[in-house]
């Protein structure tokens, strides 16, 4: 059925917490839009994120990512997943406040690895021991996505789908009016 977005919702977490998988479902089944942060980065450059950290640096991807999410966030209501890293950064915190609900995807780090461990498309596991440089990125980032407006505890059991229906029941409870029927 199709709904109105009355602000974004910007999901927040590490890398293979379901921002992409989640959000896009939640995305079909209310016939709102959905933007992917990375694919937008992507389209952007015309170049993947691998290559843009290969060549210009984390911190030239870091100024693209702001920059992105900023117009993004312009624009009309929509469902946005948010690259790993971009909570981290005040100013882009700032910009997602001023315009969103924020929704951090909690998960486990051993759901997380399952989960990431065969992907070759994360620069930053591109390292010597990738489930250690996980679990350090999530000792130095939980306490920051923890300052999200709603913190959504994924079960590693659970489908993307009931995942889905379980996280809409708590953004209606957190804000009724953000999600209304057309
Ligand atoms: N309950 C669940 N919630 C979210 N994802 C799930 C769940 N169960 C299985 N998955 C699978 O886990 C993967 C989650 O990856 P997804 O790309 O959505 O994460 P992400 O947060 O967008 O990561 P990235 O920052 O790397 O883009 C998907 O392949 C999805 O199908
Ligand atoms: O966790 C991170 O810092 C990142 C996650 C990805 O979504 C990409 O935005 C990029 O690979 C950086
Ligand atoms: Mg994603």
């Amino acid at each position: 059925m199709n709904h109105r977005l009355k602000r974004h919702i910007v999901l927040i977490g590490m890398m293979g917490a379901g921002k992409t998988a989640i959000g896009s479902e939640i995305a079909r089944r209310y016939g709102v839009r959905f933007t992917d942060i990375d694919a937008e980065i992507e389209a952007a450059a015309a170049m993947t994120i691998s290559e843009i950290f290969d060549r210009d640096g984390e911190e030239f991807f870091r100024r693209r990512e702001t920059q992105v999410l900023s117009r993004i966030l312009a624009g009309p209501p929509a469902i946005i997943s948010t690259g790993g890293g971009a909570w981290m950064r005040p100013q882009n915190r700032k910009l997602i406040a001023d315009s969103g609900l924020s929704v951090w995807l909690n998960c486990d780090l051993e759901t997380l690895w399952h989960r990431v461990r065969q992907r070759s498309t994360r620069p930053l596991l591109k390292t010597a021991d990738p489930k250690g440089t996980l679990a350090r990125l999530i000792e130095e980032r939980y306490p920051v996505y923890g300052l999200a407006d709603l913190i959504f505890h994924s079960q590693g059991g659970d489908s993307v789908e009931a995942s889905a229906t379980r996280l809409i029941a708590e953004i209606r409870a957190a804000d009724p009016d953000l999600l209304e029927p057309k």
